[in-house]
């Protein structure tokens, strides 16, 4: 079927340059005028440390820019990550620094920018993009779901951690920033075997962003300290990154535990490490900021008044670029065969009817990590909209956001045809997809980017 590349929409682009923005890559003489725009809109001082970090991190991006002439006034970066899915990982660059001067908004060069990011994408074999929003109202017009949600969590830890199970009694040790990359690298990366929507981190990435000594958002935070729990000379079981601010008696505050990030093979490790949060003297809460909504302590805690979920948010907002790759480049979890119609208005190739058909995986279908059922492998036959064939039944329909929402298992399908987003042709086809694409554990993302 022929790629309809040049429908990808941009509206409303008006500037002073009578031919309207050049959308070209970003050159490396030009990445300080990019982060310069980008701390204008985001309020960052040349003077932060943040700023040096940043042009590190740009220096290492896909760099998307919108020129008025020869003035810089947009930037789209994407950072090169490999997103887990069902079964495995599908490339998945991760929008970061997008940015229009205040000067050029709202005249179509933020949809010029992503036209161009999805263009390169379907180009070069990248089904999936994803990003953290700075508004929610942003990015569902373009066709970005909900790819994971987190909670913030807020503990009273002026008194013991009530506990329904035991915590692992194994001792628990503090790890320089060496050991955390040669220990928690390799353990992170296991969890994404089972956990859909993390990115691939690469050693750098621990040091640039977890390890940093000055914390961007809260400078009255400590250094980074990280537990791990196990033997000397064993693979942790369990580990914890976090930091530490004391308390002030005249104001009243008491001292704040703020963990960022938990990873546990066991409900007891995890345990043992929400108990020694708690227990860190001079300290009366612990608060962390994006756990999974299905967090074992929500249910192992033994007083639900002492751990409480004080928001929940979304998290990553994913977008097919390729609905066809994304949907055949995870394993499913149920035997499963149907059609889909699915509208996208800003990536018109994505359009038309897919009729989906599994068969078992690896010829017998043993289950991988992050499927609840044996693993089954898709086939999808496509008709784009407007070619014969397009004129099929489907039993389900989908805006190309919806989809995105549901195709990790993030979103019950039944509950978007209940909201009056997904229209049920066929009783019953909601059920049957939402088994085919559930996962053992929820799709969660630790890191902001
Ligand atoms: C992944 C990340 O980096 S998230 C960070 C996003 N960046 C920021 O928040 C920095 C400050 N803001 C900006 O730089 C710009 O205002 C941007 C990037 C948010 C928008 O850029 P613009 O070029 O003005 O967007 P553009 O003109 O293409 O707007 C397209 C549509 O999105 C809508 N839109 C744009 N920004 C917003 C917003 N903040 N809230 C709600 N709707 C918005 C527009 O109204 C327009 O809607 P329409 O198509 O229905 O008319």
């Amino acid at each position: 079927m022929p790629e309809r590349l040049s429908a990808f929409s941009v509206t409303r682009v008006n500037l002073e340059s009578t031919t309207g923005p050049d959308i070209r890559d970003i050159p490396e003489a030009h990445l300080e005028r990019a982060l310069d725009l980008a701390g204008l809109v985001f309020h960052v001082k040349r003077e932060d440390e943040k700023y040096k970090r940043d042009l590190e991190l740009l220096r290492g991006c896909e760099r998307i820019g919108a020129y008025d002439g020869e003035q810089l006034v947009g930037l789209l970066a994407t950072l090169p990550f490999s997103l887990s899915v069902p079964g495995g990982e599908l490339p998945c660059p991760g929008v970061s620094f997008v940015s229009v001067a205040p000067t050029h908004r709202r005249r179509g060069i933020l949809s010029a920018l992503l036209g161009e990011l999805f263009r390169r994408c379907r180009a070069d074999g990248r089904p999936l993009t994803a990003l953290w929003a700075s508004e929610a109202a942003i990015y569902g017009r373009f066709g970005f779901g909900n790819g994971t949600f987190a909670a913030t969590v807020e503990i009273d830890s002026d008194r013991p951690l009530k506990l329904r199970i035991d915590p692992d009694p194994r001792p628990l040790r503090l790890l320089d920033a060496d050991e955390t990359v040669r220990l928690l690298g390799p353990a992170y990366e296991a969890t994404r075997a089972r956990r859909p929507g993390r990115p691939a981190r690469s050693e750098e990435w621990w040091r640039r962003h977890w390890l940093v000594d000055v914390d961007e958002e809260d400078e009255d935070l400590s250094p980074p300290r990280v537990v791990a729990l196990g033997e000397p000379g064993e693979e942790p079981a369990g580990y914890a990154v976090y930091r530490t601010k004391g308390g002030d008696d005249t104001e009243g505050t008491t001292g704040l535990v703020r963990l960022d990030e938990l990873e546990a093979g066991t409900p007891q490790a995890a345990a043992a490490l929400w108990r020694y949060l708690t227990e860190i003297d001079l300290t009366g809460t612990v608060r962390a900021w994006g756990r999974p909504l299905d967090d074992p302590l929500l249910s192992f805690a033994g007083d639900r008044d002492q751990v409480r979920v004080t928001g929940t948010f979304p998290a990553l907002w994913l977008r097919l670029v390729d609905v066809r790759a994304a949907l055949e480049g995870r394993t499913w979890s149920a035997p499963l065969e149907t059609t889909l119609r699915v509208h996208d208005d800003r990536v018109p190739a994505n359009s038309g009817l897919y009729r989906l058909r599994t068969t078992a995986a690896d010829g017998g279908g043993s289950a991988t990590g992050t499927a609840v059922g044996a693993a089954h492998d898709l086939h999808v036959d496509f008709v784009a909209e407007g070619e014969p064939g397009d004129a099929g039944e489907p039993d389900l329909t989908f805006a190309v956001r919806d989809l995105a929402s549901c195709c990790l298992g993030t979103v019950p399908v039944s509950r978007l045809v209940r909201a009056g987003l997904v229209t049920e042709h066929t009783p019953g086809a909601a059920a049957a997809l939402e088994a085919a694409l559930a996962t053992e554990l929820m799709p969660h993302t630790v890191e902001e980017f």
